[in-house]
């Protein structure tokens, strides 16, 4: 995976690229300033010799890939502080953003400061959030570690935490100026967290790209051995993917950025009812997902075989495709915490439902007798190939 490769999500004023190389974090504060010297908010930083930043990392990561960051700012003169947050989706609450916010103002951080973000999802959308609220904006820069951050969560600029009731409830819209991807972070991560990283792949595949699917289908063997050539192909792809839908509907105005949240209005609740960080987010995505295809199922929309190629798939990259054993959840509380979903207008739940692999849309009229069908059938299915335990 030598080859560095570059995608850009084009938003105007906001644009920025998305690079992904390989063990080349020495080249990181190089490219932090050619991307700051590139944007319109923030050039005269660079010009004026402002070089600041406030890193913002989980614990495992302080002791993995955090140091080479820094040790690339120091080379290029930058000043810098860190701030280490414990590891986990408990990191994504307010008193984690107020102790943050306390560092800042401890550090007298300027509008000039750059905050980076170096790790997972959790580090990525709290620092993100911080970034977005501190001074109204300071400059956001991605460094994504886990497969989850490199292919979805550090794109797009959804920031934010949870609300004990349900997932990301508070939150922005902020785009970094920049994300750098460096997939020799793959080497250290965790087999449980790198395959959550796969169910948001394989989402990508279900919504957009068919062919996408049936490539995921045809390299299971090399993206259960982290084959870097596999990897490399499976970013690119996913992160393209996404950049062309936030491009489109940055805001999630038209419905169309909707379609990211495929298997979404399941799995946040199943998150939120089963506690934060007891499931992985992409472990409940990939339930979450066979869910919305069942649903699908019922409403003649997509066929069986569709949803069977996805619980295969699944199965195969070690993903869970149904509740673990053991979790029991009232429907009733299911469709109460779905009721918070950001999607839900009016108190009326709406769904992103396959119609063929490849191909989603967003449903506003689902009956929510149906809904509890699915969960009814569901929770004593016996979907799943192995056995698969939180
Ligand atoms: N903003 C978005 O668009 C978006 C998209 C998808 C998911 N998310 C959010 O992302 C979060 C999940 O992200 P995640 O799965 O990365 O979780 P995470 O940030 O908790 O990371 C998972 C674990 O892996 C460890 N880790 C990360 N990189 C590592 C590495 N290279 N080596 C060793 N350990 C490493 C972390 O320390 C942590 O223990 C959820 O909160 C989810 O809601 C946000
Ligand atoms: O970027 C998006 O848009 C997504 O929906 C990507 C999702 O994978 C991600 O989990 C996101 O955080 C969910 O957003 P939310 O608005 O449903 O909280
Ligand atoms: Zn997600």
């Amino acid at each position: 995976m030598s080859e560095s490769l570059d995608v850009n999500v084009a938003l105007g004023p906001r644009s920025y690229h998305i690079s992904v190389v390989s063990h080349q974090f020495d080249r990181f504060a190089e490219t932090l300033e050619t991307w700051m010297s590139q944007s319109p908010a923030y050039h005269n930083a660079i010009q004026e010799g402002h070089k600041t930043a406030f890193i913002v990392t989980d614990r495992n990561l302080s002791k993995l890939h955090t140091p080479h960051i820094e040790k690339s700012l120091t080379a290029q003169g930058w000043k810098w502080e860190t701030a280490i947050i414990e590891p986990g989706e408990k990191s994504k609450s307010l008193p984690v953003i107020s102790e943050l916010y306390d560092r800042l103002v401890a550090m007298k951080a300027d509008r000039q400061t750059v905050l980076i973000a170096v790790g997972g999802g959790v580090t990525g959308d709290a620092g993100g959030f911080v970034a977005a609220t501190y001074v109204r904006g300071l400059p956001f820069v991605q460094v994504p570690t886990s497969l989850l951050a490199h292919v979805d969560s550090s794109v797009g600029g959804k920031v934010g935490v949870n609300h004990s009731q349900a997932k990301n409830l508070i939150g922005a819209f902020y785009q970094p100026v920049g994300v750098f991807i460096d997939t020799s972070t793959l080497e250290t991560l965790p087999e449980r967290d790198y395959r959550s990283g796969l169910a948001e792949v394989v989402k990508y595949g279900v919504i957009l790209d068919a062919n996408f699917f049936h490539y995921l289908e045809e390299n299971v063997a090399g993206l259960n051995e982290r084959d870097p050539e596999v990897l490399r192909n499976i970013i690119a792809r996913s992160c393209e993917l996404k950049a062309e839908v936030v491009e489109q509907d940055e805001h999630e105005r038209t419905g169309l950025r909707a379609i990211l949240n495929y298997g979404h209005t399941f799995a946040h609740a199943f998150e939120a009812l089963c506690g934060y960080g007891e499931l992985m987010h992409g472990e409940a995505v990939a339930i979450g997902m066979i869910y919305a295809s069942t649903l699908a199922e019922k409403l003649d929309l997509i066929s069986k075989h569709d949803t069977e190629r996805q619980i295969h798939l699944l199965s195969a990259l070690g993903l869970p495709v149904q509740l673990p054993e053991g979790v029991s959840l009232s429907a009733d509380d299911i469709i109460d915490r779905m009721k918070l979903d950001k999607k839900t207008v009016g108190g009326k739940l709406r769904f992103v439902l396959p119609t063929c692999l490849g191909r989603v849309e967003v449903f506003k009229e689902i009956q929510e007798a149906l809904v509890r069908e699915v969960l009814a059938e569901l929770e004593h299915s016996a979907t799943a190939t192995d056995d698969f335990q939180i």
